[in-house]
């Protein structure tokens, strides 16, 4: 803001009449300004307002917003604070709900981001995007490298939408090449949010931890109905077998989950079946 057009004080020397106006305005605003900090309705405490937010007392601060907003020419260290995170958080929202919210029927596909470009599980990753891509689904991923980039690959190249919500990381990977849609996101958990909230299901094929959050992420939404209707499907037979006898013959034999929970997720080594059963949902 150029302060120098008119005048450190805010002011029009120029115009008198102007200069006038402004200077009451400003003792208008004051004297609001100070009935507000001592004796709001009726009470015999100062007490002011800030949208939701409602300061007494000793917690009363000097000035207003705008002000603060307008004088500050202060420390830069708020930047760093929470009350601006959360105003990042919540632009990462408005982007990816902006971005995303036409997109149309879509799966989200899963897994690892080591898997090599010349094995079996990328070029099933490739089939699955084709396969959704011309049932006429959109292909999500983390729009990272291996098994991610296999789905875009695949979606990209049959004519479908292929979406890549990237995530901040140490070692800045970009998103791959076959990503037409691409968002990056500073926090794990909107880009989380954004999987489940624009996809009918997902597909996951073999991964590590970051596969494994956003499958328990999955389960954990539906076995709480926080999400209905929303397919898991494990692709991968013999990668994920091991897990799933685990959680029978330990999670469901100790009490820490319900026989039915076993029920809400799907194994498959076939690319058809994968796709039917992650869209039947939504074609139903
Ligand atoms: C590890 C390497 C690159 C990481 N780049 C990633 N880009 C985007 N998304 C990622 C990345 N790494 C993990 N993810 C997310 O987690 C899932 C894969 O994690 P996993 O531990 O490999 O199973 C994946 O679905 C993404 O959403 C260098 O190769």
């Amino acid at each position: 803001m150029d302060k120098g057009a008119s005048g450190e004080s805010g002011g029009n020397a120029e115009d008198p009449g102007r200069e006038r106006g402004w200077r009451e305005a400003q003792e208008a605003a004051a004297a609001a300004n100070e009935a507000a900090e001592s004796i709001p309705y009726g009470h015999s405490w100062p007490e002011r307002h800030t949208g939701p937010v409602v300061r007494r007392r000793g917690q009363v601060q000097a000035g207003t917003t705008d002000q603060r907003l307008l004088d500050s020419q202060g420390p830069t260290d708020w930047l760093h604070g929470d009350p601006w995170r959360v105003m990042r958080i919540q632009s990462e929202f408005v982007e990816g709900f902006g971005a995303l919210a036409e997109l149309g029927p879509a799966i989200s596909v899963f897994g690892s981001a080591r898997t090599p470009v010349d094995s079996p599980e990328y070029l099933a990753a490739v089939r699955i995007g084709r396969a959704l891509a011309g049932a006429g689904y959109a292909v999500i991923t983390g729009g990272g490298p291996g098994a991610m980039e296999g789905a875009n690959k695949g979606a990209c190249e049959a004519g479908g939408a292929s979406v890549g919500l990237g995530i901040e990381l140490p070692f800045e990977q970009g998103l791959n090449p076959y990503v037409d849609v691409g968002i990056n996101f500073r926090y794990f958990f909107v880009r989380k949010t954004m999987f489940v909230k624009y996809a009918q299901g997902f597909i996951v094929l073999p991964g590590g931890f970051g596969t494994l959050d956003e499958l328990f992420e999955a389960l954990t939404l539906v076995q709480t109905k926080k999400v209905t209707r929303f397919p898991i499907v494990l692709f991968g037979t013999a990668y994920w077998r091991g897990l799933v006898d685990w959680m029978r013959d330990t999670l469901v034999a100790e009490g820490k989950a319900s026989r039915h929970d076993l029920e809400l997720f799907h194994l498959t080594d076939d690319v058809d079946e994968a796709v039917k059963l992650a869209t039947k949902e939504a074609d139903a």
